[in-house]
C-alpha cells in the first residue's frame, strides 16, 4: 500500500526561545520534506508530523509527576555533575573475570562506568558464571545500576590443549616440536597437542604455524601421519590456549569454515545464557552471515526475542562476509585479538576503520575490542600509545569499548574504566568541537535503511537539535529503532530513550549517545511527552530555559496499528 499522505503537521509557534537557537524554517522545511511514497514500511499508513517549538509554560502538574523514572544512578550522577553536554557517549564493556568477579568490584566497575559486564565462556564452569549474572542483577535491582549481561561463546578455533608446561612455555629458535591431535597422557616435552581433528589437513612441509598472531612461528619440515613435525623459526612464547593460523607464501591458509560457529557446547551455553535472562550473546568466530541467523531463529522460538545477537568479526572470512553479517546481527564486535592472529596485524587499524563505517551505514551498534589497555593488567598506567588507540576508537565514534584482561584478571581493573572513561570523554569534546564544521557529518549517511522515514526522521532531528544547541534529544520507543537511528548520527546533546519494554532498554545500554530509561506509556503522547518531562524537571535535572527535542514513534490504539512519528521542540519555562 502506498503512504497515505505526504503532508507534514507543522503547528506551534516559532517564538521566544525558539529564535533564540535560529530555530529558522528552512531547518525542518527543506529537510524534512522528502518523504517518499511506497518507502518500505511494510503497508503500514504512517503519519509524519513535524511540530515546531511549541513552548510549554506552566507544565500541567501531572498525578504522576512524584513517579519514578527508571533512571539509573550513574547516568542521574553524570548528569548532574557535568550537564546534559557533559554526559559520556561512548559505552563501555568490562570482562569480568576472577580480579573482579566479587559483589565489590562489580559494584566498583559499574559505579565507574560499566555499562556492559562481558561473561567469556571459554572460562570457569556455568555455576560462576551464573553467580555473576545474580551479582549483577542484585546491583540493578538494590543499587539503581543499569548494566546489561552479555554471554560470549567459546567457538571453535584451532587452539593449544597441551603444550607440555603448566603456564607458558618458551620455544627457542632452531628446535623442534611435534604438533598433534592425539591426546597424550603424561609430560610431553616439546610436543603440542591441538584441540582438533583435521587441524593438519591440507597443511604442507615448508608452511608456516603462526602462534598467536606472531607471539612464535614455526616452519612445517614433515608431515607424520596427521601430526606435524615443526622447527621454531621465530622465537617466542607459548601460552595456555594459544591460537594456531596456519601461512603460505605470506598468505593466510583459511580454515575456519571448517569449524562449527556454533559447537554443542556453545548452543548449551546459549541456553543458559536465555534461561538467565542475558541481554546480549556475542558469536564468536562467525564466518557468515548463517550463524547468526540460526541463533536469531532459535531465540525467536524460544520467544526470547530481547537476547540481542552481537557477531564478533574474528576471521579473515568474517571480513569477506562482513555486509551481510552486519546486516544479519544486532550489532558487532571487533573482536581485534584474534583478528590479529588471522590477518597480518598491520591491517587491524584500517580493517576496524571500515567495519565501524559499515556498522554506522547499516545502523548497527559497534564495541571495539582486545588489548584497549593491555599494559594495565600488569601497570597502574597506560602506555601513551594505548590511550591514542582508545581515543583513535572514540574518534570513528565506536558505539562501545570494551576490556579483557585488564579488567579479568587485571590488577587495575577500576583504574583501566577510568582511563577509558576520562579518554572518551576528552575525545568527544574534542571531536565534537572539531566536528561543528563536521567531516563526518550526518548528511553522507543518506538514505540505506530500509525504513527510511524514520532514517529521514532522525537525520533531521539530529540536525535540528545540533543546530538549536537543544539541551537533550527525548525519544519515545517501543523496540528502540528511533532511539537508534537517532544515535546513528552522533548527536551532540545526550539522547535520553524513554521505553516501557525492559528488554530495549538494557539493549539500548550499548549504543553511543544513549540513555536508556524505563517508563510507563500511555497510548497518549502528548502526555507522556509532559509526564517525563515534568518528572525530570521535578528531579531538578531540567530547568526553565532548557529545550529538548523530542522524536516520538508509537503506535497508539487509536490509530489502529499506524505508526506515529513526530519532531517537536519544547522549551521548558
Ligand atoms: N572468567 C574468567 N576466568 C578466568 N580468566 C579469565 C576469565 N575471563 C577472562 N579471563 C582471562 O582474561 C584474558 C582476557 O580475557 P578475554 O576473555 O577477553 O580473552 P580473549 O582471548 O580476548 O577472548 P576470546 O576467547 O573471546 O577470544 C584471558 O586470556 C583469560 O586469561
Ligand atoms: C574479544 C575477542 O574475542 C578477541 O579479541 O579475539
Ligand atoms: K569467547
Ligand atoms: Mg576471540
Amino acid at each position: 500500500m502506498a503512504v497515505a499522505s505526504d503532508s507534514f503537521i507543522v503547528r506551534g509557534l516559532i517564538t521566544g526561545k525558539a529564535t533564540k537557537f535560529g530555530l529558522k524554517n528552512e531547518v525542518f522545511g527543506a529537510k524534512v520534506v522528502p518523504c517518499r511514497r511506497n518507502s518500505g514500511n511494510g503497508g503500514k499508513v504512517v503519519r509524519v508530523g513535524v511540530k515546531a517549538a511549541v513552548q510549554i509554560g506552566g507544565l500541567e502538574e501531572v498525578k504522576t509527576a512524584k513517579q519514578e523514572l527508571g533512571f539509573d544512578v550513574v547516568s542521574e550522577g553524570e548528569l548532574r555533575e557535568k550537564g546534559f553536554l557533559g554526559m559520556r557517549k561512548t559505552k563501555l564493556v568490562c570482562t569480568i573475570g576472577p580480579a573482579c568477579c566479587s559483589m565489590e568490584d562489580l559494584e566498583k566497575l559499574a559505579l565507574g562506568g560499566m555499562n556492559v559486564a562481558r561473561l567469556n565462556m571459554c572460562h570457569n564452569k556455568r555455576d560462576w558464571h551464573l553467580d555473576v549474572i545474580k551479582k549483577i542483577k542484585k546491583l540493578n535491582e538494590e543499587k539503581g545500576f543499569c548494566v546489561s549481561v552479555m554471554i560470549d561463546t567459546e567457538g571453535s578455533q584451532i587452539h593449544v590443549l597441551d603444550h607440555g608446561a603448566p603456564s607458558s612455555v618458551k620455544a627457542e629458535e632452531g628446535s623442534i616440536w611435534l604438533f598433534t591431535a592425539q591426546k597424550l597422557e603424561g609430560s610431553h616435552p616439546f610436543t603440542v597437542q591441538t584441540n582438533y581433528e583435521g587441524f593438519s589437513q591440507g597443511i604442507e612441509v615448508g608452511d608456516v604455524i603462526v602462534i598467536d598472531g606472531g607471539m612464535a612461528s614455526f616452519e612445517v619440515i614433515e608431515k607424520v601421519g596427521n601430526d606435524l613435525r615443526c622447527q621454531c623459526t621465530d622465537s617466542g612464547l607459548f601460552l595456555p590456549r594459544a591460537k594456531f593460523s596456519f601461512w603460505r607464501d605470506g598468505k593466510l591458509v583459511a580454515r575456519n569454515s571448517e569449524l562449527p560457529t556454533l559447537s554443542k557446547k556453545d548452543w548449551a551455553d546459549i541456553e543458559f545464557g536465555v534461561s538467565e535472562g542475558v541481554d546480549f550473546i556475542a558469536l564468536s568466530f562467525v564466518n557468515d552471515a548463517d550463524s547468526v541467523r540460526q541463533l536469531k531463529n532459535y531465540l525467536y522460538m524460544r520467544s526470547s526475542r530481547s537476547t540481542r545477537v552481537l557477531a564478533k568479526i574474528e576471521s579473515l572470512e568474517s571480513l569477506l562476509n562482513l555486509e551481510e553479517i552486519v546486516e544479519a546481527s544486532d550489532g558487532i564486535m571487533v573482536a581485534r585479538g584474534d583478528l590479529g592472529v588471522e590477518i597480518p596485524y598491520e591491517q587491524i587499524p584500517t580493517v576496524q576503520e571500515e567495519i565501524t563505517r559499515v556498522c554506522r551505514e547499516l545502523n548497527k551498534p559497534v564495541i571495539v575490542a582486545s588489548q584497549l589497555l593491555e599494559s594495565m593488567v600488569e601497570y597502574p598506567t597506560p602506555t601513551r600509545a594505548e590511550v591514542a588507540d582508545v581515543s583513535e576508537a572514540v574518534r570513528q565514534y565506536a558505539d562501545a569499548l570494551m576490556l579483557s584482561g585488564e579488567s579479568a584478571i587485571g590488577a587495575y581493573g577500576q583504574k583501566a574504566l577510568s582511563v577509558l572513561q576520562m579518554a572518551s570523554s576528552r575525545m568527544e569534546l574534542w571531536s565534537r568541537e572539531e566536528n561543528r564544521e563536521s567531516i563526518l557529518h550526518q548528511r553522507q549517511l543518506g538514505v540505506s535503511l530500509p525504513d527510511q522515514i524514520a532514517e529521514q526522521i532522525c537525520n533531521c532531528a539530529v540536525e535540528m537539535a545540533n543546530n538549536l544547541g537543544v539541551d537533550a534529544i527525548f525519544v519515545y520507543t517501543k523496540h528502540g529503532q528511533m532511539a537508534s537511528l537517532l544515535s546513528r548520527n552522533r548527536p551532540y546533546p545526550p539522547i535520553f530513550a524513554f521505553t516501557s519494554d525492559n528488554g530495549t532498554r538494557m539493549a539500548l545500554n550499548l549504543q553511543w549517545g544513549v540513555i536508556p530509561l524505563l517508563v510507563d506509556l500511555s497510548d497518549d503522547m502528548e502526555a507522556n511527552i509532559s509526564r517525563t518531562i515534568d518528572i525530570i524537571k521535578t528531579k531538578g535535572m531540567l530547568k526553565a530555559g532548557d529545550a529538548v527535542l523530542v522524536v516520538s514513534d508509537l503506535t497508539p490504539a487509536h490509530l489502529n496499528s499506524t505508526a506515529y512519528q513526530s519532531i517537536q521542540v519544547k522549551t521548558v519555562v
